[in-house]
């Protein structure tokens, strides 16, 4: 039904003001009193399904992407699609506005998206309010910089987000890997990613000791850009800095292999959907294999079938998430590959 009348409706619309009015829509039929429906029709519970990692006890290994729910506005609703995770933001300390529309592309004949948004959100304090109620699911804080904070000073940026919202998010995502940021992966490299992870690791122990609690997992999300010398390097750091995961992997600036043409092909940003696919899936088998699976890896890009999500799972991911074959396929996805899960583990 989704693919077959909603998605060519939805897909007549602009597609930054398809997102607001699916956000709408969610938010409505939810307040009057279709959670329950949603659930009903697309969550799996399975004890099979649950997966611990970090310290934490996700209830299933399928995860709502960053970029989508930017402002912690949605997320327990959203969390009745079958969500195990969502995570939340980029978030920075101050709200910003982000590059201007048109920033949001649909390649219909690749099932990609190129998106430019550059981190437009409310800033990390206004989430933080957003996060004061219960929530009905696992949530990750992924944070970042804002864009005229110059690079020499981006941890200052990342410690104010770190600290506003460690009570209120169960782990946190530091995102150095988005290309609408200028100058943003320059902090992949290996001096100020060290710098960065280490001072971040500092302020996690302070706060524990502070607020008598448990340090919060913290991931680090990379680009699928990267060269294998500079994913020896992601392994090195992750050893060095004792941090406790990678999520692999965020929007490709390769343009390779579209069936698409100019002036989409040609417009600036991050390159999202199914020609990600194998890239992501090939930086998950190598992080796995040359670390001897030493950390955790949340695999994500291009996930649009059950099979895709096996895929990311048997190159070593331990937790998969989603974001463009979620607007591709519709919400069924999600269900669709729990239980195909179920399906490999009952043959
Ligand atoms: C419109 C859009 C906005 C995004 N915004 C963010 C973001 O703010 N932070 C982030 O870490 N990733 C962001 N992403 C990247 C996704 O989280 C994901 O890593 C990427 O799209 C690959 O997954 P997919 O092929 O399933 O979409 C965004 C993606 C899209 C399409």
């Amino acid at each position: 039904m989704y693919r077959l009348i909603i998605r060519p409706i939805l897909f007549l619309l602009d597609p930054e003001k398809v997102h607001h009015i699916s956000f709408s829509s969610i938010k409505f039929l939810s307040q009057i009193g279709l959670s329950g429906l949603f659930k009903s029709i697309f969550l799996i519970e399975d004890k099979r399904l649950e997966r611990e990692l970090f310290g934490l006890k996700f209830k299933n290994p399928v995860g709502l992407a960053a970029g989508f729910d930017k402002n912690a506005v949605l997320y327990n609703e959203l969390s009745n699609f079958g969500f195990g995770f969502v995570e939340i933001g980029t978030l920075t300390p101050k709200p910003q506005d982000g590059n201007p529309k048109k920033r949001l592309f649909r390649l219909k004949a690749d099932k990609a998206i190129i998106n430019r948004m550059g981190f437009n959100n409310n800033g990390v304090f206004d989430a933080v309010e957003k996060l004061k109620k219960e929530h009905k699911v696992l949530i990750g804080g992924n944070i970042g910089k804002n864009k005229i904070t110059p690079n020499n000073e981006a941890i200052k940026d990342y410690l104010i987000c770190f600290d506003a919202l460690f009570d209120h998010v169960d782990y946190f995502v530091v995102n150095v890997s988005s290309p609408n940021t200028p100058g943003l992966r320059e902090l992949q490299d290996k001096e100020p990613l060290m710098a960065l992870l280490n001072e971040l690791q500092l302020e996690n122990s302070k706060l524990c000791k502070q607020k008598e609690t448990i340090r919060k997992p913290i991931l680090l999300k990379i680009a699928p850009d990267l060269t294998e010398s500079q994913l020896l390097d992601i392994i090195e750091i992750v050893d060095k800095t004792k941090i406790d995961g990678v999520i692999a992997t965020n929007t490709t600036i390769s343009r390779d292999n579209l069936k698409s043409h100019a002036p989409l092909v040609k417009e600036a940003g991050g390159l999202s959907g199914a020609p990600l696919k194998n890239r992501s899936t090939e930086v998950i088998r190598f992080l796995a294999q040359k670390s001897n699976k030493s950390f955790p890896i949340i695999g994500v890009g291009g996930i649009h079938s059950a099979e895709d999500a096996i895929e990311k799972l048997e190159a070593g991911a331990d937790l998969i998430q989603l974001w463009t074959g979620f607007v591709y396929e519709g919400p069924g996805l999600v269900k669709k590959i729990n239980k195909s899960i179920l399906e490999k583990l009952n043959a």
